[in-house]
């Protein structure tokens, strides 16, 4: 009769790691959602209280959102939401579609690269980045970094030339950080000033879909939002001159790319106006002003 080996309780993999190895710091999935979703509520309500000119109402909020982390955290909550296992970097998206349209750095041709304008920037090695296919500049209110210039959208200086106007801007979650639908229109208006208004391109592929702008939104801002919806967004997008040249819809977010077709009309505006009711929907919208 054979001796039987004492069975040893088993172990899982991480207990067998040496006790230095430890694993990267993370935020869960639900952690950064909350983290995230606490900041763009709490940004709000200090917007209003500016409005309102409450000054100490403000001063409160402000500290909330300190005692949070700030943008800091906010912005390494949204990196973590880029990683592969939490759904991956947005401008992917924007690279698979235009390699389906033959877009490929070979193909530029004469255009050479392309110039991004990525705005809401939070690292400089995204899919877009190791693309070759562009000249990025990157701005964001808090610069995380090399390569990334401090510098609010709606602030920065206006091209006083066409060579210093870009074939693409990215606004990848950025618009959604606005707290006020009025301050998203404008977003959306400034695009315009920066983006070439009508080149054309001597690669076919190239001229069917720049100069444009790519847009990356929570999925809920489109699909469950009292007062946005993707007929009420083409209709926004399309009194600024933009058409729809390619969108996808996932669980978790909307991308677009709206291609500048031609100069805006004059005067069409749009006020909040309830489009879906129901106590489940959310209350994003955007609101397009006449300008001045
Ligand atoms: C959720 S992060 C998105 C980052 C990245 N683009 C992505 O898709 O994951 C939003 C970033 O937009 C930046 N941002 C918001 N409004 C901006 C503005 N007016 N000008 C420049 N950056 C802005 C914020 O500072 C923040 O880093």
């Amino acid at each position: 009769m054979g001796v039987k080996k004492k069975q040893r309780p088993r172990q899982n993999l991480a207990a067998g790691r040496p006790p230095t190895v430890k694993r990267p710091k993370s935020i869960t999935r639900k952690a950064t959602k909350s983290l995230i979703g606490k900041i763009h509520v709490l940004e709000k309500r200090r917007i209003q209280a500016v409005s309102k000119g409450d000054v100490a109402e403000e001063a409160r909020i402000t500290a909330e959102i300190e005692a949070l982390g700030g943008l800091k955290k906010y912005q390494e909550a949204s990196l973590q939401g880029q990683r592969e296992d939490r759904g991956g970097d947005s401008s992917r998206v924007l690279l698979d579609w235009l390699a389906d349209d033959g877009v490929c750095p070979s193909t530029t041709g004469k255009d050479g690269r392309l110039r991004m304008l990525e705005v809401g920037a939070l690292s400089t090695d995204n899919a877009c980045s190791k693309s070759g296919l562009f000249d990025i500049e990157r701005i964001d209110l808090n610069s995380q970094g090399d390569g990334i210039l401090q510098q609010d959208f709606m602030q920065r200086p206006l091209p006083n030339e066409e060579a210093e106007k870009f074939d693409i801007i990215s606004l990848s979650l950025v618009l959604n950080f606005v707290p006020e639908p009025r301050g998203r229109g404008e977003m959306l208006r400034r695009t315009l000033e920066f983006l070439h208004a009508s080149r054309s391109y001597s690669s076919p592929p190239v001229d069917s879909l720049f100069p444009s702008l790519f847009l990356v939104l929570p999925a809920p801002c489109v699909t469950n939002s009292r007062y946005l919806d993707e007929e009420r967004l083409e209709a926004i997008m399309s009194s600024l001159g933009y058409a729809k040249v390619k969108s996808k819809v996932t669980q978790r977010l909307v991308y677009y790319l709206w291609k500048r077709v031609a100069a805006p009309p004059v005067g069409r505006q749009f006020a909040k106006k309830e489009l879906r009711s129901g106590g489940s929907r959310n209350n994003f919208a955007i609101v397009l002003k006449q300008e001045g």
